[in-house]
């Protein structure tokens, strides 16, 4: 799914703040990216999300190499994956509804189907009533539910989160953490990045822990006790 081999990132000329990264993420994996702030958790996931090229080494993402994959090519492989993003980059002059619904008009779904399943999901994530709010006018936990709604609707080969559950209260935080585990199952290999130790005890899996831009500690913990 995701291979990296001594890969490092830099911005613009800086030193480098990633370094040395070789790790493979297999299909259907579910890894917890860890921390302290600064690490390059975010980074990193801009690495995997290609929104930023490697300052050396080789990326390998659904079994293409993007150093040698045409231009042309990489906004298709960028529509197999969801983000969540730490700010959730929502757009701001649309509903909460057409946030959600922008994957599927992208990949050309029909807009009856669009608009039901944006909905639902919606609802779901408890936002029935706010479906024709525009983000400004939307808390930040709301933002984020609409931002995370947004990055699994079109049910990506691979979903990357950063700090997704960051600003919802923990009922909220382990529903929305139940429906990625729902989606783990059906395939999607996903990649969290958190500070919240508890969440990852709470899920286990595989353990991905950056300290100053280096790999330090790869850990399997124990099988996911998922909260009820
Ligand atoms: N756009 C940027 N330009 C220059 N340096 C940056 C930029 N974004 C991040 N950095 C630097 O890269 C390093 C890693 O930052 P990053 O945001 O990836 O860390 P993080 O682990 O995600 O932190 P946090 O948990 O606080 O979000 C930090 O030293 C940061 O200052």
């Amino acid at each position: 799914m995701i291979r990296f081999e001594n890969v490092g990132m830099r911005y613009g000329t800086g030193p480098e703040i990633l370094r040395d990264l070789t790790f493979t993420v297999e299909p259907g994996a579910c890894w917890f990216l860890t921390g302290a702030s600064g690490a390059g958790k975010s980074s990193l996931l801009r690495l995997m999300y290609l929104a930023h090229a490697p300052s050396r080494g080789l990326i390998n993402l659904f079994d293409r190499d993007i150093a040698t994959t045409p231009r042309d090519e990489l906004p298709s492989l960028r529509r197999q994956i969801g983000v969540v993003f730490q700010d959730f980059r929502l757009v701001p002059n649309l509903t909460a509804l057409q946030n959600v619904a922008l994957p599927l008009r992208i990949a050309g779904k029909a807009e009856s189907e669009v608009r039901q399943h944006a909905v639902e999901l919606l609802r779901w994530v408890g936002l029935g009533p706010f479906v024709d709010h525009f983000p400004p006018a939307l808390s930040g936990g709301q933002q984020q539910r609409v931002a995370i709604a947004r990055a699994v609707i079109a049910q990506p080969k691979l979903l990357l989160a950063d700090e997704p559950t960051g600003n919802l209260d923990e009922e909220m935080g382990n529903r929305l953490m139940r429906l990625f585990m729902e989606m783990n199952k059906l395939g999607t290999s996903i990649v969290i990045a958190t500070h919240n130790e508890g969440l990852v005890r709470r899920h286990g899996g595989r353990v991905l822990h950056l300290v100053d831009g280096e790999l330090a500690d790869r850990t399997d913990h124990p099988s996911a006790s998922h909260p009820s």
